[in-house]
């Protein structure tokens, strides 16, 4: 059974021009999958994120997330399942300056009561597994890319949640940084099968997922699944990106690196 499903989902902005964002548009994810959005600028590809994650809500349609509506919960039970169910890895790190490493990751157990033995505990968990031993006690203007992203992704993974839900995670990260990344999300996608849904411009980065769902125009455009072959598959996304416009044709002999 799906854990996330999207039903004829429609978003209309209004304001001095109306615009309509998404139409129609229908989307199962199963328990554990690891799924990449990607279409042009403008496709809809945010918005949508937006509302699989609560952050906003369709104008028609119904969204199901582990088997509750958000539509059907008040604005404080919404603000609790976000807090326990989600996590958020952002482009831009979105971490608070004025903390450490430590108490960036801790922020959303403290903001949830739990007590410090616990925070501790999982701290400990996470700071091995994301390599972060070395930096607890910086702050984020003394972090590489890589670090803080690594930083964010520990924040996102502290309270367990249930999907991870990400925003151009490599899109300010050089290579090497991204394919840590990249190689963090597939880790924690199969070690804890914590489902991912991630929105991103790079092929490469979607060539580590399960499935990429491509969108255009807000609409549905395709989907394709991996065949375990990273390099066939990239090649893959790279043609439906080519069918899909935009700047993607001087990418079609690029090797991953
Ligand atoms: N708050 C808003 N009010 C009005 N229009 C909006 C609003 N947010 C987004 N849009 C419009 O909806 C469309 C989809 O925007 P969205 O940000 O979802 O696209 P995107 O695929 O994520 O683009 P990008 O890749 O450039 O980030 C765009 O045409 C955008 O201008």
């Amino acid at each position: 059974m799906a854990i996330l499903k999207l039903e004829e989902i429609t978003k209309v902005y209004e304001g001095k021009v109306t615009h309509r964002a998404l139409h129609q548009f229908n989307l199962d994810i199963e328990k554990g999958e690891f799924v990449a959005i990607m279409g042009p600028s403008g496709s809809g590809k945010t918005t949508l994120l937006n509302i699989i994650s609560t952050i906003d809500s369709p104008t028609f349609g119904s969204v199901t997330l582990d088997q509750v509506q958000p539509e059907e919960m008040t604005k404080q039970e919404l603000a609790l399942f976000r807090r326990r169910k989600l996590g958020f890895v952002f482009q831009d790190f979105h971490l608070l300056q004025m903390l450490t490493v430590e108490e960036n990751i801790i922020l959303p157990l403290t903001l949830d009561g739990k007590s410090v033995d616990f925070m501790k505990k999982r701290v400990e968990e996470l700071q091995e597994k994301l390599d972060l031993t070395s930096i607890l006690s910086k702050r984020p203007n003394e972090l590489s890319g890589g670090q803080a992203q690594r930083t964010a992704i520990a924040r996102a993974l502290i309270h367990q949640p249930t999907f991870i839900l990400a925003d151009e995670p490599t899109g300010n990260l050089d290579s090497k940084a991204s394919r840590d990344v990249m190689e963090l999300l597939v880790k924690i996608n199969q070690e804890q099968n914590t489902t991912i849904v991630m929105v991103t411009h790079d092929p490469i980065a979607a060539s580590h997922c399960d499935r990429v769902i491509f969108i255009k125009d807000g609409e549905f455009f395709n989907e394709i699944y991996s065949d375990d072959r990273r390099q066939t598959f990239f090649q893959r996304i790279l043609n439906v990106l080519s069918l899909l416009g935009g700047n993607v044709n001087d990418l079609s002999t690029v090797r991953l690196p």
